[in-house]
Order: structure tokens, then sequence, then C-alpha cells
């Protein structure tokens, strides 16, 4: 016997109901995670300089480091990343130097090579004082305080945090598990005879990490009441975790487990079925209580494009909030002009693979719900409403 759907709510409904319970849940945790896996999360701590940029005296062009005035007679050369030849210039001596090597005391400027000469007594040229030397901390004073709490880590953030001489940042960085059901479900190589392989456990990280969140764990359960209301319980208990993908189980059939198992473990149903094409049976549930809330379950259907669609309407909504940052999905432009041919559903938003053309969007067509051909083609997936009469359609963007 099946579980009885809920009644869905409206898809943007639905995705305001995502982004809402983000905001409300302050509860995800700051961690220090290493420079490489920083990207896309949202700082959680002030970073301030501990060292000055640059760390020495160096000069800013390959040339000489010239002391007084000339000519110079050059007495050594000083290269990048090589001990300092010469400690000390006196006037009228130079060194030859390379951009980034350390220039000697005594320095009065750096001359480039296409503005110096040679006469008969050495090295000649115009200099100004102070000219091409950087000088140490110019470009950031030790102590300076450069990025805000609540920067998003770009790349240039964690070049800039390397420059630094930081190893890792403190960031707000929700912790995913994803979960896949399934006895037909297999994880590697060509599936056999009535075996699937599984689409989701792959896809997911990168929607996961593109809203400023990580996968801190990936596990299948089978097809059982025991299996998924056992799973559950588990990460109620475990406060490392944010949020429980659970993919499959989330229909009426009955392997479809996910429902009674929330009803065991006593969550709160806050979206039980969304009104869209594909995806529409998605769940968006609280486990805990009001005083010790748990991690929140989002329940996505198990076909492959019916999931994606889930992914975008309730999970990217939901982590970029608790996250503490923009929802990528949302990037203008919010709509388009579409061309070409796309029939709406009769009561729900359909989500319709598109590709961006400039000032417009087309179809990409192979988008039904138990493939990613069309996705995989895709730019945005066009929120059509039931309505729709053929003028612009709002986008909703897919990682690229
Ligand atoms: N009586 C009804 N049956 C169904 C309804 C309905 O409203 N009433 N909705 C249909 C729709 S729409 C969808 S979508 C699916 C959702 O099903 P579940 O979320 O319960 O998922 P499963 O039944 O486990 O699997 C559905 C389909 O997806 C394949 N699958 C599952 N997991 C994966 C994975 N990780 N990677 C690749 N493919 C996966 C699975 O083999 C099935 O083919 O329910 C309809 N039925
Ligand atoms: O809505 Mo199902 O999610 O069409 O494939």
């Amino acid at each position: 016997m099946g579980h009885a759907h809920g009644t869905p709510v409206l898809w943007e409904q639905a995705r305001n109901e995502a982004r809402e319970l983000g905001r409300r849940c302050a509860g995800v945790s700051p961690s220090a995670v290493p420079l490489a896996e920083a990207r896309g999360a949202v700082l959680a701590e002030r970073v301030t300089a501990d060292i000055g940029v640059p760390s020495y005296d160096s000069s800013a062009m390959d040339g000489y480091a010239v002391s007084g005035s000339g000519p110079w007679r050059v007495t050594a050369r000083a290269l990048a990343g090589a001990p300092l030849p010469v400690a000390r210039l006196s006037s009228g001596e130079a060194v030859e130097i390379a951009t980034g090597a350390r220039v000697p005391e005594g320095t009065t400027a750096v001359l480039p090579y296409e503005l110096a000469h040679h006469d008969g007594h050495g090295i000649v040229g115009d200099i100004t004082p102070g000219r091409h030397v950087r000088r140490a901390g110019e470009d950031v004073p030790a102590g300076a305080a450069v990025l805000p709490e609540g920067t998003r880590v770009t790349p240039a953030v964690v070049g800039l945090a390397a420059s630094l001489g930081r190893d890792t940042l403190l960031v707000r960085r929700p912790r995913v598990a994803v979960v896949t059901t399934g006895d037909e479900i297999v994880h590697s190589g060509i599936p056999g005879n009535g075996t699937v392989r599984d689409a989701l456990g792959p896809m997911l990280p990168g929607i996961v990490t593109w809203s400023g969140a990580v996968v801190a764990g990936e596990r299948h359960v089978a097809d059982s009441f025991s299996a998924v209301s056992g799973m559950l319980a588990e990460a109620a208990s475990d406060a490392g975790t944010d949020v429980v993908v659970v993919c499959g189980a989330s229909s009426a059939g009955a392997a479809d487990h996910l429902r009674g198992a929330l009803r065991d473990v006593d969550a709160t149903m806050l979206v039980d079925g969304v009104a869209c094409r594909p995806g529409h049976p998605q769940i968006l549930a609280r486990m805990g209580t009001e005083q010790e809330p748990g991690a929140v379950v989002v329940g996505l259907p198990g076909n492959p494009n019916a999931a994606l669609a889930g992914a975008v309407t309730l999970l990217v909504p939901l982590l970029a909030a608790l996250a503490g940052r923009s929802d990528p999905s949302c990037a203008p432009p919010e709509s388009l002009p579409l061309a070409g041919e796309v029939r709406p559903h009769h009561r729900d938003t359909r989500l319709v693979a598109v590709r961006e053309r400039g000032s417009w969007v087309e179809p990409v067509g192979h988008d039904r719900p138990g493939s990613l051909r069309g996705a995989a083609l895709a730019d945005a997936l066009a929120a059509l409403p039931p309505d729709w009469a053929g003028s612009g359609v709002p986008l909703v963007w897919l990682p690229r």
C-alpha cells in the first residue's frame, strides 16, 4: 500500500518556504577549512593581515637597484628567492635585480633595464628616489582589516588569504548528507539488467557547493521503512549535519518510505508536494523540536531530471539562505522571452530546460523527468506558469 501525498504548494511558495527556513535556522556553526575547499562559502571571521604585503622591501621592475647618483658600479646580481648578495649599497653602487627580489639597504631607486645605459664608467639613467621599490606593507599593511565577515569566498579571496600566509579560513558552510535510496540503484560501472546507475550522488555535490554548502557524507539505504527511519534517526542525533537530502522514496509507492519515516521521528512537515512538473513529489521537513531544532530534510524525487528541478526549488534556496549568501539560481536576468514550442501544464508550473541565446532563451528538449539529457545542455530552467501567454518566462539558472 502507498502513502498519500500532502497538499502541493505553489512552486514560488515552495522556494520562499525553503528560503525562509534557511533564514530562521541560525545554527550553522563556523568551521576552519583549507583554502582550496573554502570557495563559494561565506566568511565567518573578519580577515586581518598577519603579515604585510609585500612582506619585505622588493623591486617592482627588472633592472638595477642603485644607490646615490650615477654612474653606478654594478657589484652583484639579486634574484627573487636567493640570498641577498650584498646587504648594503653605498653611494655609486648598484646590483642587477629581478622583479620581486629583496632590495639591499641603501637603495635609492630601481632603474629598469630599458631606462639604463652603459657609459664608460658604469650604469647611468634618470631616477626618482623611491621609484620602482615596493616597500614592505605598502599594498597591505600588517594588522590591516582586509575582508569583513560575511564576504563570499571567491577565487580572489582565496588568493589574497594565501598571500597573507593563511592555510585555512573560518567559514559558515552548511553540511549536507546525501542519501540515495532504491534497491535497483548501483554506484559504478555499466548497470546490469534491471539496475539503474545512481545519477544523483554524482550530481548533487556540484549543486551543493554552488549554493555555498558542502557534501559531508554520502550513503545509500535500502528500500525499507526501517532503513529509511534508522538513517533519519541517526542524522537527527548528528550535530555535524545541517541538511539531509534523501533521493527517491518521496512518492506514493509501496517502496517510498520517506513520509512515514519522517512521521516516525516526529519531524515537522513544511512542504509536502510542490505544484511543478517535473519534480512534484518534493518534501521539506525539520527534525527536532522548537527548543532543540535538528537537521532539515529535503526529499527529492528519484527521477533524475525531477530531482534537479527539486534541487533548484527547495535545496538551493535553503542552502544559500543557511550559508548567508544570495541564491545563485536567482542571478539576473530573472526572466527572458522564450522562443520555441512549449506547452504549459494545465495546473502546475512547468520547468523547461532552456539554452540562453543572448536576449532570449530556447527550449533544449529531452527534458522528461527520467533523464538529464536536456538539462545537461541547458543554462537554466524556464518556470512556465499554467496561464503562460507566450511572453517572458522567469528563469532559474543552473550551475554552469
Ligand atoms: N501513483 C503515483 N506514482 C508516482 C507519482 C505519483 O504522483 N503517484 N509520481 C511520479 C513522479 S512525478 C515521480 S518523479 C516519481 C518519484 O518517485 P520517488 O521519489 O519515490 O523515487 P523512486 O520511486 O525511488 O524512483 C523513481 C525513478 O527514479 C529512479 N531513481 C531513483 N533514484 C535514483 C538515482 N539516485 N539515480 C538515478 N535514478 C534514480 C528509479 O529507478 C525510478 O525509475 O514517482 C512517480 N510515481
Ligand atoms: O514530477 Mo515527477 O517529479 O514528473 O518526474
